[in-house]
């Protein structure tokens, strides 16, 4: 028996939908963490897109071990370790370059590159990653995409991530090559600025429900 979440194939059952949070604050961490626990989500990916993304996943890792924090918008190979010392339990990337996959390799942390081509996505299946982020999902082709490259690859799993809300996200879930789809709408930036834990749980319950 392993801890959930610690391979990138259980990442995926954690939750129907992965919180991608964008925190401004990082007093907005924890109770952030805690409204989407208390809603049923098991899993959040704090992007690192704000100065206080890594403080942040430090406090959620260290104040809400409940919840399997991960780093997202790592776009850079400095950031991998970077995370890694903050507390970070998987990594997220909106492509993926050689460089990237290096540096994140070298953290032994369980990974999702992010893809959006075949191509791309073959070149990391022979990196050993087979689950994946499909970004920009949307924007890239959607549900269509993700059916025609289950024929020639079935063995790839994504998350599919990129303009999904709460009633897209069902067609993407009922997908064999879909684990849980990624989303920022469970913590809307007005919620966060008001304070509004309510309507994050209120979210959160609404995507746990999802599956
Ligand atoms: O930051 C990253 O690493 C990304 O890949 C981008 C995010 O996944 C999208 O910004 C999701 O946001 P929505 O489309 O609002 O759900």
């Amino acid at each position: 028996m392993t801890t959930p979440g610690t391979s990138p194939a259980e990442l995926l059952e954690l939750s129907p939908v992965m919180p991608v949070v964008v925190l401004d604050d990082v007093e907005h961490a924890v109770p952030v963490a805690q409204a989407l626990l208390r809603g049923g989500i098991r899993v959040i990916e704090v992007t690192l897109r704000t100065p206080v993304a890594l403080a942040a996943i430090e406090r959620i890792a260290a104040s809400v071990p409940e919840l399997v924090v991960g780093a997202g918008t790592v776009t850079a190979p400095g950031h991998a370790k970077q995370a890694l010392d903050a507390g970070a339990r998987f990594i997220v990337t909106p492509g993926s370059t050689d460089a990237l996959l290096d540096a994140v390799a070298a953290t032994g942390l369980p990974y999702l590159p992010g893809v959006s081509t075949v191509a791309e996505a073959m070149r990391a299946a022979e990196r050993g990653c087979t689950v994946l982020k499909f970004f920009p999902a949307e924007a890239a082709g959607g549900v269509p995409y993700l059916k025609s490259v289950y024929g020639p690859l079935p063995g790839l799993r994504f998350c599919p991530t990129g303009g999904i809300t709460v009633e897209s996200a069902p067609k993407y879930l009922a997908l064999p090559n879909v684990g849980c789809v990624g989303g920022s709408w469970l913590t809307p930036k007005d919620a966060l600025a008001a304070g509004d834990w309510k309507r994050v749980e209120d979210l959160a319950a609404a995507a746990a429900a999802l599956r």
